[in-house]
C-alpha cells in the first residue's frame, strides 16, 4: 500500500523514481527510470501526471540528461524533448527550464536545484491549499462543508501534498468536511483510479459520481464549493485544467456555489496573456472509443479526445497560490 509519507515523484540511487499512476487503485508500486525516454514514456501514458508532478518531473529528467550527456548540446536536446512531452501543464517547461539553467555549473548542480524544487513544490503546495481553505470557509455558510472535485489534484499530481485535495486535507484535520463528490473523470478516470484512493488512505468520506451527474449535484444544493487545480493560469486568469472543468464552472456559476482554483504559482504563465491562446493537448481516439481494450464505439469511429479546458477567469471565485488569493 502506499503512505502519505511517499512521494509521487523522487531522485533515488542516481534514477527518477515514480508511484505508477497507470497502476493504481489496485496496485501501488514503484518505476524506476533511467533515461529521459522512459521518463518521456512514463509522461505521455499518465504514469506521472498533474501539473506540479510534471514540473519535478521535468527538472529530475534535465538531471537525469546531465549525468548521461556527452555534451551540453546532447543535454540541451534531450530537454527540449522532454519539456513537449505533453503542451498544456506549464509546470514541465519551467521544471526543465530552472534544471537547466544550472548546467553550466554541471551535473551535481543540476541535481541540486532539481531537488530543491521538489522540496519547495511540497511547501508551496501545503501553503496554498492553507489558503484556499480559509477562502473556502469564508465563502461558504453550512458546516461540514460538502466538496465537489474533478480529476486529480492531490498528492499524486503533485511531489507529495496536493492542491485542490490538499485543501481537503486542511479542512478534514479541522473537522470540517461532510464529504467530497468526486468526478469520475472520463476517459481515464483520474477521480475515479486516483482522488477515490487518496480520500480513501485518508478516510475522508467520499462518493464517486459520473461526470454528467455533477451540474444536477450542484442544481439541487449537494454542493457548498467547488475545488479544482490547474495546468496553466494565463496572466488574465483564465485556467486550463482537465476538460470537464469548464462545464462545472458554468454549472457552480448558474447556481451561485463557489468556484476555487488552488495552484502553487508555478502554474501560473505570465507569457500566455489569455486562455485562448493555451495549446489544449489532444489525446489518442482509442481513450474515448474503447474501455479496458474492449470497443464502445463503431470499428474506425472518429473521436474528440481534447485533454483539457479553459475556465474564462469570470466563472472562477478565486485563484489561489502560495501566495493567497489572487
Ligand atoms: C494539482 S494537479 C492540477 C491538474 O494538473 C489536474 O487537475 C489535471 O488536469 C491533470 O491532468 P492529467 O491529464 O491527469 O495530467
Amino acid at each position: 500500500m502506499g503512505s502519505a509519507d511517499q512521494r509521487t515523484i523522487d531522485w533515488i540511487d542516481g534514477a527518477v523514481v515514480i508511484v505508477d499512476q497507470c497502476a493504481l487503485p489496485g496496485e501501488h508500486r514503484l518505476l524506476r527510470l533511467t533515461t529521459v525516454t522512459e521518463l518521456i514514456e512514463a509522461i505521455q501514458r499518465l504514469a506521472v501526471r498533474g501539473a506540479p508532478a510534471l514540473g519535478a518531473a521535468g527538472a529530475l529528467g534535465v538531471a537525469l540528461a546531465a549525468r548521461h550527456g556527452t555534451s551540453a548540446a546532447d543535454v540541451e536536446r534531450e530537454a527540449e524533448r522532454l519539456a513537449q512531452a505533453r503542451p498544456t501543464a506549464v509546470n514541465l517547461a519551467w521544471g526543465v527550464r530552472r534544471a537547466l539553467a544550472k548546467l553550466p555549473s554541471g551535473a551535481d548542480a543540476v541535481l541540486e536545484e532539481a531537488l530543491v524544487l521538489l522540496a519547495e513544490d511540497e511547501e508551496l503546495c501545503r501553503t496554498a491549499s492553507g489558503h484556499a481553505a480559509e477562502l473556502v470557509l469564508r465563502e461558504t455558510a453550512r458546516r461540514p462543508l460538502r466538496l465537489l472535485t474533478h480529476c486529480n489534484a492531490g498528492r499524486l499530481a503533485t511531489v507529495s501534498w496536493g492542491t485542490a485535495l490538499g485543501v481537503v486535507w486542511h479542512l478534514h484535520a479541522a473537522g470540517q468536511v461532510e464529504y467530497v463528490l468526486v468526478d469520475e473523470t472520463r476517459p481515464l478516470m483520474q477521480g475515479a483510479r486516483l482522488t477515490a484512493w487518496e480520500l480513501a488512505q485518508e478516510g475522508v468520506p467520499y462518493r464517486v459520481l459520473p461526470d454528467v451527474a455533477a451540474a444536477s449535484a450542484i442544481a439541487r444544493g449537494l454542493v457548498d464549493c467547488v475545488v479544482v487545480g490547474a495546468d496553466r493560469i494565463a496572466a488574465n486568469g483564465d485556467v486550463a485544467n482537465k476538460v470537464g472543468t469548464y462545464g462545472l464552472a458554468l454549472a457552480a456559476a448558474r447556481h451561485r456555489v463557489p468556484f476555487v482554483v488552488v495552484a502553487p504559482s508555478s502554474t501560473v504563465d505570465p507569457a500566455t496573456p489569455s486562455g485562448d491562446l493555451i495549446e489544449i493537448e489532444e489525446r489518442a481516439a482509442g481513450e474515448v472509443t474503447t474501455w479496458g481494450g474492449v470497443p464502445t464505439a463503431p470499428a474506425g469511429a472518429a473521436a474528440f479526445n481534447p485533454a483539457f479546458d479553459v475556465t474564462p477567469a469570470e466563472l472562477i471565485t478565486a485563484v489561489v497560490t502560495e501566495r493567497g488569493p489572487g
